[in-house]
């Protein structure tokens, strides 16, 4: 294995339960990007402010103006362990994984290269989870300013005065929001009218008109011409003619997959590709059955759930590939990452949260109708005064099932699980008119649409 964040480990995990001996590096922290840079911090940071806002929406309940930023880091902290991977390295160790500190380069055939200096040769398979890196767009004076990527976001020891934030993806309005509500004064500047532009437009309305409840300035149809460091502070030259003076500029324009400096080239590959992989987890590029990759740097599924899923499968698929048994292709077999296909669900963390699973509307040329409707029922009112909310599925006619479903709203991420369970199961919504929600839940939005769409 090479690679051990979270992804790494798991498929590591499964291969050594299934028999093989596995060893498994990585050159930087085990636990990878999401334990100490990416979802634990970002979601620790998050959490405080979103959980103030709530509160204020009940009245009766007693709390303060804002959160307390020391008390927010220091209980981020506890969380990433201020990058300590002791605890990692003696989980894998415990479930008889060797883990092995270095840099991993593919330099053969089952051949992987440590450091430029021991050579370690699988018996049977070598598996990538190298994850990803930020992608930096090329902007005159950029790298002049020391920039902040999400691992300086979600690492801050301060909040700055004044915080420029690049990009409308999910990194960009989760920390716009995190800092906001820490108590930045915080520009995002997205190039779209709405952020987060492969979700349902009401999704990304609903973030915005959160952000700039919360205080963000949100600067819509714009980008960075040039930045520059100035006295006091970084000025970002808008386009369309603005200028802007800030402490810190959080660049979050995407991230790309993690394949430089591996050997790929050895292997005929592109380095800053993906290593593209069939269901079972195959580098489908490269022949013989050894080389494996999951997580952010087969650009499948960019998430840490349905990375570790694809860990499962592909662990298991390589230990049965060892046992000598048959190693099942067809979908939704234990072998196979299917559901990478149908239903990949996502949280964003906002205030209100966005969740969705599977389709974010209709596909062109396909039975599909949508359902609009607002979450407005007696769990939502009574979970918050003003509850405002919406809810989104897509349905198959022809085979009368779910294939999309979009939910926003304060707290709807535990909603999302019914989704996907309903997609990935193929439930017939006439089987689903049976599963009641309970009263007075925000569960309750199923029943509405379900009605709504006619049943
Ligand atoms: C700010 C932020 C917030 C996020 N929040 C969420 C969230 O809430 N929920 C969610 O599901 N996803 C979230 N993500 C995405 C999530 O972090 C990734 O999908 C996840 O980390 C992918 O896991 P991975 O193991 O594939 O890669 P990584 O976590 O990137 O781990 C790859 C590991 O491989 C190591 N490595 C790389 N190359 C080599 C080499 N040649 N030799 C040895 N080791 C190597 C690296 O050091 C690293 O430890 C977030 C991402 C960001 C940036
Ligand atoms: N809650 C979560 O699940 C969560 C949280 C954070 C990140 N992630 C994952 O991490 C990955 C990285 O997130 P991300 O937000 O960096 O990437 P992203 O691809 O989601 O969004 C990047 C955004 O930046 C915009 N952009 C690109 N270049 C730009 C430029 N020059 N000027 C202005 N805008 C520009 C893009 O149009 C895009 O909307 C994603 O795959 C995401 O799913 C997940």
């Amino acid at each position: 294995m090479i690679g051990g964040g979270p992804v790494g480990e798991v498929a590591a995990e499964r291969a050594a339960r299934g028999g093989l001996r596995v060893a498994l590096v990585e050159h930087e922290r085990f636990g990878g990007e999401c334990s100490y840079w990416a979802c634990i911090p970002s979601k620790a940071l998050l959490r405080p402010g979103n959980l103030l806002a709530a509160a204020k929406r009940v009245p009766g309940v007693p709390v303060g103006d804002a959160v307390d930023p020391a008390a927010v880091f220091a209980r981020r902290d506890w969380f990433t362990g201020k990058g300590d991977d002791s605890g990692q390295v003696k989980w894998a160790e415990g479930v008889g994984i060797v883990p092995i500190r270095g840099h991993g380069r593919i330099t053969g055939e089952r051949e992987v290269t440590v450091d430029g200096g021991d050579v370690l040769t699988a018996r049977q398979a070598v598996i990538v989870a190298t994850g990803s890196v930020p992608r930096t767009p090329s902007i005159p004076g950029l790298d002049t300013v020391s920039p902040w990527g999400s691992r300086e976001a979600t690492s801050a020891e301060a909040v700055p005065g004044r915080l420029g934030v690049l990009g409308g993806g999910v990194v960009g309005v989760e920390m716009a929001q995190a800092f906001a509500t820490l108590g930045a004064e915080v520009h995002l500047i997205i190039s779209g009218e709405r952020p987060l532009p492969r979700l349902p437009d009401f999704a990304g309305d609903a973030v915005i008109a959160g952000l700039r409840e919360a205080g963000v300035t949100v600067h819509t149809g714009s980008g960075l011409d040039s930045v520059s460091a100035v006295d006091g502070g970084k000025e970002l030259s808008l386009k369309g003619g603005d200028r802007l003076i800030v402490d810190e500029l959080l660049v979050a324009t995407g991230r790309r997959p993690a394949t430089d400096g591996l050997g790929v080239e050895t292997l005929g590959l592109e380095a800053g590709k993906p290593l593209t992989t069939d269901d079972n987890g195959r580098v489908s590029a490269v022949d013989g059955d050894w080389l494996f990759a999951v997580g952010d740097v087969t650009g499948r599924a960019p998430l840490t759930h349905q990375g570790k899923y694809a860990a499962r499968v592909t662990g298991d698929a390589v230990a049965a590939q060892a046992a000598g048994e048959p190693v099942d292709s067809s979908a939704w077999s234990a072998h196979s990452a299917t559901a990478d296909h149908h239903a990949i669900p996502q949280v964003v963390f906002t205030d209100p949260e966005v969740a969705s699973v599977g389709l974010a509307g209709p596909e062109e040329g396909k039975p599909h109708r949508v359902v609009d409707i607002d979450i407005a029922v007696a769990g939502s009112s009574l979970h918050a005064d003003g509850y405002a909310g919406k809810a989104r599925i897509v349905v198959d006619t022809e085979r009368g099932v779910l294939v999309g479903a979009t939910f926003v709203g304060q707290d709807v991420s535990e909603l999302l699980h019914s989704a996907t369970i309903a997609i990935v199961g193929e439930v017939p919504l006439s089987r689903l008119w049976h599963a009641v929600p309970s009263f007075p839940t925000i569960s309750e939005v199923w029943l509405r649409l379900l009605e709504a769409y006619g049943l």
